[in-house]
């Protein structure tokens, strides 16, 4: 195959300061594309297109806001002429574990990642149209197409783009015009944050830029419009969805939720399922025809009940909100029913009072989402369940629609339901219960001509709903997401008028209400579309996939060679992953795929390790232990660090921002720390081991409770002479989702078994083992706190149960005159300093420089030096330093410092 030429075609790549946006800048460039090289960060940008220059390239900077589409396609106007191909990749991160997301953290990511590529593309769009050749990418993230925990603001966005790129698909396509998804896995600044670095030495971006460049070029395959691909380490697979063939029941008084129990089964059951392209692929009068000839429908017994429950259902004044409104009564709920019409809302309320049922009108926006629940809270003191209904549309073609036409959709739809389900949030976390139905489409499931805005806002109310899922599982929490079609004030305005009377909403009500009931204990995060009597379950299917060599650079060729291989669902080994570890497992299949005599290594393999290193800690690697606590953990940890009963952030847990202070990080390793026999070295006697330095990752936000797994292994072993110093990695993952929430480097010194004639010298480990060297000028903050004489008595109980820090004959045989207090205790205090002087952290390493006894005044002093802040400590009675060659690096957003 000739190798593709990109020359005289503008690329407009946003974010492409740094990770996958300079890959693809620098790989357009390389073939001969003029490149619009945005970020935000005018620097970096610069970097990327001055190195494009010197290889001979052409590049322009572009420091816009995507979310002004406008500017960063002019400036491809006013350097190139014109614009080809736009590469939607500007992102950022704002983790938060739902409970704690602020509302600025959820605009803030709706913005950059949905309402950017909404703005780049808009602005791209009528030139695309005019020439007739466009080419876009929208980059989605496994996140959103399978949920994450603490993501829930970019699961919804990741979701949105996958849903807005397939109706932009659909309307590009008579212009040539074609929209791809693509769920990367690559390393970038946004991944450091949550990856450990050996994984990320497996990801380079390398790895999705021949894709990206593939599927955009004029010759690109025309059914790479409308898809959505998840790619990285080489490993390139479609994902489409798969839909079961579920079942109907009869539409008549016995459609109810003890019907749908009754056959739940059928369905999930994915036998014989279908892969629709559309949804006007399905056989809907032939389905309704056969559903009111069915007998009736068995119930499950005991009946399905909401006795005692109270449900909000937003948008209830007419069609499927105010069926389920109804449905609901009947069954015994408090209903609160919602809608922008006072009017509406009343009459149903009015209709549900007449029958006997107990009803309140919760009139306004579902925006505001808190003063709903405030309805429910005050007229039946509970809140049980939301099923989040409301919706407007504002159809228009792509070239058509307006700015406020996108933001009134998003803000009824996606804003509207995050605001409602944060308001119920906290009530169902308190009683361990809540049952969440969110309302999605077909539309945003499938895409359609004419609903750019709708398709996104519904497709982000997937992801959202999947992140929900797996954070509220721990507190039986469900929450699930349904497509319903039926006859109503909306689709009124799109369906002829016999469809719209024969697709009731009593007939979705049933299936809603056996999601929402007690009675479900199974399913949450699923998505199902229902219709006339009919429901579904659909899922992600993912095509066996292709990967390619890591050790030669991969290419757009070789992409387009393998095209079959990469879309092919049908050779028995397709995929249906529910998890983004279940997606990453299957790219981390090709870490290390080498072909036998690839010249110019690009292997992305990190440095092998030192084979003797590799053999030990096989040798001493122990199973994944685990590591479960609850909020009083927490609150020990922090007190055994100074946290007091002023600070109930830290000390008390019912309030809002109780949190663990972040070197809590530390803890959940311990066991799995003292599990290593370390009885191989020479004369080794545990009473002269010292904690020698230590350093935390903290990749995810640190839950106040939870189920966490460490996995441990040895990472170096050195001979100090005197001394051995062995360092162990640790990983602690959340064990319910495999998210990797903390990472541990901790060097043991152990005084007396060194001579052993090992390697003196350790790895450069980057932060692990980096030198610290405070500047020469008086620090910017400086922290004085006196410890307890119980300090180390009280920390022990956090887990590390050494008797070293309590037992005064063990110290002694350690060579100290009094126990001492531990390493990782004058650490917390010492992170607790930072973290109160300069704000949230990523990360922290310090190395033990000497021993504090318990009773001793600390004193932490700090220089802010970049996103740095280097810091020591030392014994104030004494002079003595305790903590050296110590730094955090400052998480984004920390607050400045407070000097
Ligand atoms: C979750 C994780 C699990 C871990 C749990 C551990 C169990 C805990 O219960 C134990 C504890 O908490 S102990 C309390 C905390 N630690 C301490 O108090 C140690 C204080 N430090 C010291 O006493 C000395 O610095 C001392 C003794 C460490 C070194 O002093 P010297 O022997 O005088 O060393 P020196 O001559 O200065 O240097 C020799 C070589 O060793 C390296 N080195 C020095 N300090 C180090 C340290 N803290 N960590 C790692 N390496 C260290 C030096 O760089 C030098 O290396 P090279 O030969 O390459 O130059």
């Amino acid at each position: 195959m000739s190798s593709l030429s990109f020359q005289g075609l503008t690329v407009v790549v946003t974010g492409a300061g740094g990770g996958l946006g300079k890959a693809y800048s620098l790989a357009y460039a390389s073939r001969g594309a003029n490149v619009v090289v945005n970020d935000f960060n005018a620097a970096a940008a610069q970097k990327v297109v001055d190195e494009i220059r010197q290889a001979g390239g052409k590049a322009v900077v572009n420091n816009s806001s995507v979310t002004d589409g406008a500017a960063v396609i002019k400036t491809a106007l006013d350097n190139f002429g014109a614009v080809h191909i736009l590469i939607n990749n500007a992102g950022i991160l704002r983790d938060k574990n739902f409970r704690n997301m602020s509302d600025k953290e959820w605009d803030q990511i709706y913005e950059v990642h949905l309402k950017g590529a909404f703005s780049c593309t808009k602005a791209a769009w009528p030139l695309f149209r005019k020439q007739k050749f466009g080419r876009i990418v929208n980059t989605a993230s496994a996140a959103g197409l399978y949920g994450n925990f603490g993501q829930a603001n970019y699961s919804a966005a990741k979701m949105g783009l996958v849903g807005f790129t397939k109706t932009l698909a659909r309307e590009g396509e008579k212009y040539n015009i074609r929209a791809t998804a693509i769920a990367p896995m690559a390393a970038s600044a946004m991944t450091e944050t949550i990856m450990p670095p050996e994984m990320l030495a497996n990801i380079k971006p390398e790895f999705v830029a021949p894709f990206v460049m593939a599927v955009t070029h004029p010759d690109s395959p025309l059914d790479a419009s409308g898809k959505v691909f998840e790619l990285g380490a080489g490993f390139v697979a479609e994902i489409r969805w798969e839909r079961s063939k579920g079942t109907v029941f009869k539409t008549d008084q016995t459609f109810t939720p003890s019907a749908v129990k009754a056959k739940w089964a059928e369905v999930t059951d994915f036998t014989d399922a279908e892969h629709p392209a559309t949804f006007t692929d399905f056989d809907a009068q032939g389905t309704l025809e056969k559903a009111m000839k069915l007998p009736p429908n068995p119930q499950s017994q005991p009946e399905v009940r909401y006795d005692g429950k109270t449900v909000l259902i937003t948008g209830a004044g007419q069609g499927l909100g105010r069926a389920y409104a109804l449905m609901y009564s009947r069954l015994g709920a408090n209903v609160v029913v919602n809608d922008v019409s006072e009017k509406g809302a009343n009459a149903v309320v009015d209709e549900i009072t007449k029958a006997g049922g107990k009803a309140a009108a919760a009139v306004g926006s579902v925006e505001d989402g808190e003063a709903l629940v405030k309805v429910a809270l005050e007229k039946f003191g509970g809140i049980h369940v939301l099923v989040a209904n409301a919706g407007i549309l504002r159809d228009k073609s792509f070239t058509a629609m307006t700015e406020q036409e996108w933001d009134q959709v998003m803000a009824v739809h996606l804003r509207g339901t995050y605001k409602c389900v944060k308001a119920c949030w906290p009530h169902f976390h308190k009683q361990k219960y809540g049952r969440i139905v969110n309302t999605s489409s077909q539309v945003g499931i499938y895409g359609n001509f004419g609903q750019a805005n709708y398709s996104a806002a519904k497709a982000a109310i997937i992801g959202f709903t999947r992140a929900l899922a797996i954070e509220g599982a721990k507190y039986n929490i469900k929450a699930n997401a349904i497509a319903p079609s039926a006859g109503t004030a909306m689709t009124q305005t799109i369906w002829p008028p016999e469809m719209v009377e024969a697709f009731k909403p009593d007939y979705i009500a049933p299936i809603v209400g056996y999601l929402t009931s007690e009675a479900n204990e199974e399913t949450s995060g699923c998505l199902f579309e229902i219709m006339g009597g009919w429901a579904a379950q659909t899922r992600w299917q993912k095509a066996g996939g292709h990967g390619f060599p890591t050790n030669k650079p991969l290419t757009p060729e070789a992409i387009l060679s393998k095209w079959d291989v990469i879309t092919n669902f049908d050779d028995g080994r397709a995929t249906h992953p529910t998890s983004t570890q279940d997606a990453f497992e299957q790219m981390a299949q090709n870490f290390g795929h080498e072909e036998e005599g690839a010249e110019g290594s690009a292997s992305p393999y990190a440095d092998p390790e030192d084979p003797e290193l590799v053999a030990k800690a096989k040798q001493h690697a122990e199973p994944p232990l685990p590591f479960n606590y609850t909020e009083r953990d927490v609150i020990l940890y922090n007190l055994g660090i100074g946290a007091t009963e002023k600070e109930l952030q830290w000390t008390f847990e019912n309030d809002d921002e109780f949190a663990a202070l972040p070197t809590f990080g530390v803890i959940p390793q311990f066991q799995c720390q003292f599990s290593f026999p370390l009885d191989w070295l020479p004369d080794f006697n545990p009473a002269k081991l010292l904690h020698g330095e230590q350093y935390l990752a903290i990749k995810a936000p640190i839950p106040t409770s939870g189920e966490l797994v460490n996995e441990a292994r040895i990472m170096e072993v050195l001979d100090k002479g005197k001394a051995a110093s062995v360092a162990v990695i640790t990983e602690t993952k959340d064990k319910a989702t495999g998210q990797v929430i903390f990472e541990n480097q901790s060097t043991l010194f152990i005084r007396g078994s060194g001579g052993f004639g090992g390697k003196r010298t350790g790895k450069d480990r980057g932060p692990a083992t980096a030198a610290n060297t405070p500047p020469k000028r008086s620090p910017d903050a400086v922290v004085e706190e006196k410890t307890l004489p119980v300090q180390a008595a009280l920390y022990r109980l956090s887990g590390d149960w050494n008797p070293l820090h309590i037992q005064p004959e063990f110290a002694a045989v350690g060579g100290f005159d009094r126990p001492i207090l531990h390493g990782l205790c004058t650490f917390g205090f010492a992170g607790k300093h930072v973290l109160k002087s300069f704000g949230p952290y990523k990360d922290i390493k310090a190395r033990f420089a000497g021993v504090v006894f318990p009773g001793e005044t600390l004193v932490t002093e700090m220089w802010k030096e970049g996103d740095k802040v280097i810091f020591t400590t030392k014994v104030k009675e004494r002079d003595a330093p305790v903590l050296a060659a110590a730094a955090v690096t400052l998480a984004d957003g920390a607050p400045k410092a407070k000097l």
